[in-house]
């Protein structure tokens, strides 16, 4: 019996009765609107309608239809229902938030030039609803679908031709037999038909769709009583198979295998270290001990220059030598603080080879080899298109979507706290074009995989590139990104232009009535809320360009829209026919899963700036990504097996994380992915190899959804989000604040800078942005040192050379007083009537001649050493001293004065 709850206007009620199976689909009249619940209770609607049509409260009512299975509702193989939703969530542009009901909003298009890959939200053309298959369908040259199956089961050509040829003529959707087996007829057949309805989104339940993945791996999360990962239970239960891989494990009752040459001794394995995957690379010492030597000669001689001053006070002037000599000591002192963790550095490789070995190599638990690495999520944050500009953020992007890393286990979240319409359509540019960019980094081996960067490298592009096609790729690469470029930057003046236009449109429309309605009397100027209108032709539910209420950068919906739907667990290869610009016959072509969120504001939230939206990202992304692969029973007995454990204690989880059932059970999911893989016995709590290769679940609407939930302004309160949970709130620098929690409790972390530039992202470019960004680090260093948070209070269990970074942070503003002191004590001299240069010896002056030559000669040397150009390091300089003299004596005389203010 398939049992369905939609919410459903009064007026439409007739309508949503009849509301079909998706086997069996009329076209959604405009009107309709229809919905579920999520976990978390709020309801999800679909609707073409204008998303400012509030929907009242009071309109609507709950329903269930049952709908029996009959010879004409039977229900729809899974997978393809799935692949079906997926297809719709993907173009849909979710919003909601508090005191409104979350919608789906169907777009025909995002931007205004085409999209066409199949992952792409709006493409034209669908996607080949054959699981594992993401090609596109057949299409007609209006670029229409042609669908043989009077279900219209949506297949490529290829797929249709194996159902065909191998599959007896059956479609694999309504598993009827074809009528029509010929291409050329089913194109006719196609036209003659009327147009396709609106795919609908089959409502399956969860639980159905949870029992994929983590089948197998059911029994790994299991744990003890005390919240510990059960391993003895686990070696109980799976014979001993587990481990370093059972590749090389032998088979029961014996370690021989029928090949002599493989036989395998149990104990040599067993004490057989597992490759590391990374490992400390010896810096050579011809590098490191001249710049050892260097540190020591330097603070020697600033012992040295110490010693001389504390031993040689000036007697005429005692108030001008202490001061000065405080000023030095400290000096020393932050120096020595900003040297000690460079004293021992340590280069790390990591082995590829041994990461292929142990992710990607076939083996009993992993038959073909696919990736076992654990997913990944990266986070961009934007704010302010005029700050920070969309085509540098969308350059981000496609860096990111061109990472190296397995596609389907890669996720890209943009989060746009302004709620702009232009952060948007640049976002789904960079998807589009990204359907050309990535596949040809890949084709390639483009380096770096930032078009901004590359196309502006100096070196010869051609050097070691072997394809012969290269250069005409290239070519054409570029010339795209030039029109990407060139679109992107028309985009501000084209989403004015078009609001104009439809906003003209609608004053004449409401003109039109009032005219209409007051037949006689003379007709005023009509004047509507002047909207920011979407490439489709409907409002957007974000910040008008125009503020008005519910429109503006604090007080609008949140909104969700998945650019790029997950890509399928299978290589695609670009084909032959494709009209791409480029070959890409044998590059895998799929885009890893790219979505845009802009969290809920509302005005009297404190929304707290960047640590908020990552919070709303991390909560979103553990939703969509990590979702909960097992069923709830499963995740509830996990969470009782830990209820002695005050961390996992079920009654204290929602307080903890907020109401979210969804997001409670993402977390051992996610854990579970993060722990070390289990290919060597002396692995404790690890996963087993193969865990991690079960293609993800497809998106659903409720999914998506419950995403919308938890961006939603009052998902925080009475929770322990930016307390104990999530990035740290209350600190302007809340990114060393969570940091400092995090190592304070014990974490480790490991200082990475990649040889290439990993990602890259916006600075400010004038000099007020930048000092205030200045200030707003002092503050936050002067906040971090004056507040339990102070690294002299460090738990014991952080590290001592992490103790002394948090420290060195801590107290960098305040050198800003010493610095101007030291420099004003010559006026200060003078004001008191003692000259300075009248007090001091001959001798004394010559000694800090030679001190000060030897300081700049030394502190040149290191800069060499390490690389950094001298111009820039000039330009640090100056900014330093800029900000130095000024930003950080503000944020310290502001600590300062808030901390008198609080005593
Ligand atoms: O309400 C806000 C404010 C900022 N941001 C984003 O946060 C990032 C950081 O911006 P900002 O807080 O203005 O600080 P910056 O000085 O530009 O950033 C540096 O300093 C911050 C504080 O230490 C760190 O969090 C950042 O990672 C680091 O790049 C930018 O991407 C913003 O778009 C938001 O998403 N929402």
């Amino acid at each position: 019996m398939a049992s369905r709850s939609f919410k459903a206007s009064r007026s439409n009620l007739s309508s949503n009765s009849d509301m079909p199976d998706s086997n069996n689909k009329p076209p959604i009249p405009p009107t309709v609107t229809f919905g579920r619940r999520t976990s978390s209770g709020r309801y999800i609607s679909y609707s073409r309608d204008d998303l400012d049509s509030e929907l009242g409260s009071g309109d609507y009512m709950n329903y269930t239809v049952h709908i029996p299975p009959t010879p004409d509702n039977q229900p729809m193989d899974p997978s393809v229902s799935q692949k079906v939703e997926e297809q719709y969530v993907s173009n849909s542009l979710f919003t909601g938030g508090f005191n409104s009901v979350t919608r789906a909003h169907l777009m025909d298009k995002v931007i205004e030039s085409e999209t066409n890959h199949p992952q792409m939200a709006g493409a034209k053309g669908s996607s080949c609803a054959i699981p594992g298959c993401d090609a596109k369908v057949m299409s007609d040259e209006r670029g229409e679908d042609i669908l043989p199956c009077e279900c219209d089961f949506k297949i490529c050509r290829d797929c249709y031709a194996d159902a065909v040829k191998a599959g007896g003529g059956i479609c694999p959707g309504c598993k009827e037999l074809y009528k029509i087996t010929d291409l050329d007829e089913v194109a006719a057949d196609n036209n003659a038909r009327p147009p396709l309805p609106l795919p609908l989104p089959k409502v399956l339940s969860k639980n159905e769709r949870r029992l994929s993945l983590m089948k197998s791996t059911k029994s790994v999360l299991m744990r003890s009583q005390t919240g510990d990962f059960d391993h003895n239970r686990w070696l109980f239960e799976t014979k001993g198979t587990y481990g370093y891989g059972n590749a090389i494990w032998p088979k029961e009752g014996g370690f021989g295998n029928d090949k002599e040459d493989e036989v395998v001794d149990r104990t040599e394995l067993l004490n057989k270290p597992w490759r590391p995957l990374t490992r400390k690379l010896k810096i050579p010492a011809a590098v490191l001990s001249p710049y050892r030597l260097l540190i020591f000669v330097r603070m020697v001689v600033l012992a040295l220059f110490l010693a001389w001053r504390i031993n040689h006070p000036n007697t005429d002037a005692m108030w001008l030598w202490g001061m000065s000599i405080v000023c030095e000591i400290w000096f020393a002192f932050s120096w020595l603080l900003d040297q000690l963790p460079k004293f021992c550095p340590i280069n790390r490789s990591t082995d590829l080879n041994v990461l292929k070995e142990k992710f990607e190599t076939p083996s009993p638990n992993n038959p073909t080899g696919k990736s076992d690495l654990p997913g990944i999520d990266i986070f961009v944050s934007t704010a302010d298109p005029d700050k920070e500009p969309p085509l540098v953020t969308a350059n981000t992007i496609l860096s990111i979507l061109a990472t190296d890393y397995p596609v389907e286990k890669l996720a890209c979240y943009v989060s746009d706290d302004g709620g702009a319409l232009l952060t948007f359509e640049a976002m789904a540019e960079a998807a589009s074009f990204a359907n050309i960019w990535v596949p040809f980094c890949r084709k390639h081996a483009i380096e770096p995989r930032n078009p901004e960067s590359y196309f502006s490298l100096k070196r010869d592009p051609y050097k070691n590139k072997v394809l012969p096609d290269f250069v005409k790729d290239r070519r054409r690469v570029k010339r795209e990104y030039d029109e990407f470029k060139v679109r992107i930057n028309g985009l501000p003046e084209s989403i004015r232009r078009r609001s104009d236009a439809y906003h003209a449109r609608e004053e004449i429309k409401a003109m039109k009535l009032q005219r209409e309605n007051r037949e006689d009397e003379p007709v005023e100027g009509v004047k509507i809320p002047k909207a920011t209108w979407m490439a489709d032709g409907t409002h957007w539910p974000g910040t008008w360009l125009t503020a008005s209420p519910e429109h503006s950068k604090g007080d609008h919906a949140g909104i969700i829209q998945v650019m790029l739907k997950p890509p399928s667990d299978e290589p695609l290869h670009g084909a032959d026919d494709d009209a791409r610009l480029i070959d890409l016959t044998d590059v895998d072509i799929r885009l890893p899963m790219l979505v845009y969120v802009s969290r809920e504001k509302r005005p009297g939230y404190d929304h707290n700036k960047k640590a908020g939206a990552m919070n709303a990202l991390v909560r979103a992304s553990a939703i969509m990504s990590n979702g909960p692969k097992n069923t709830s029973e499963e995740n509830r007995s996990l969470r009782m097996g830990d209820s002695d454990d005050e961390e996992m204690n079920l009654s204290l989880l929602p307080k903890r994380f907020g109401n979210s059932t969804f997001l409670i059970d993402s977390i051992p999911v996610a854990e579970f992915q993060g722990r070390p893989l289990a290919d060597h016995p002396a692995v404790k709590n690890g996963r087993p190899p193969g865990a991690l290769t079960i293609p993800r679940e497809l998106l659903d609407a409720s999914t998506v959804a419950e995403a919308i939930s938890v961006i939603s302004c009052w998902y925080e309160d009475k929770t322990e989000w930016g307390e104990r949970v999530g990035w740290i709130y209350g600190s302007v620098t809340e990114d060393v604040v969570t940091g400092y929690r995090m190592h304070n409790r014990g974490w480790k972390s490991v200082y990475c800078v990649t040889k290439r530039d990993a990602f890259r992202g916006s600075a400010p470019i004038n000099l007020t942005d930048r000092l205030h960004q200045v200030l707003r680090w002092a503050t936050g260093s002067v906040e971090i040192f004056f507040s339990r948070n102070n690294a002299l209070l460090a738990s014991s269990r952080m590290k001592f050379l992490q103790r002394i970074a948090y420290l060195n942070v801590g107290i960098y503003p305040f050198t800003s007083i010493f610095l101007i002191v030291y420099c004003f004590l010559p006026a200060l001299s003078l004001f008191s009537g003692q000259f300075i240069v009248q007090n001091l010896n001959v001798s004394f002056l010559t000694y800090l001649l030679a001190i000060t030559l030897t300081l700049c000669m030394l502190a040149i040397l290191e800069i060499k050493w390490s690389g950094i150009e001298l111009e820039e390091w000039w330009r640090n300089e100056q900014f330093w001293l800029i900000g130095g003299t000024s930003a950080h004596l503000a944020a310290v005389l502001q600590g300062l004065l808030k901390n008198t203010e609080h005593a």
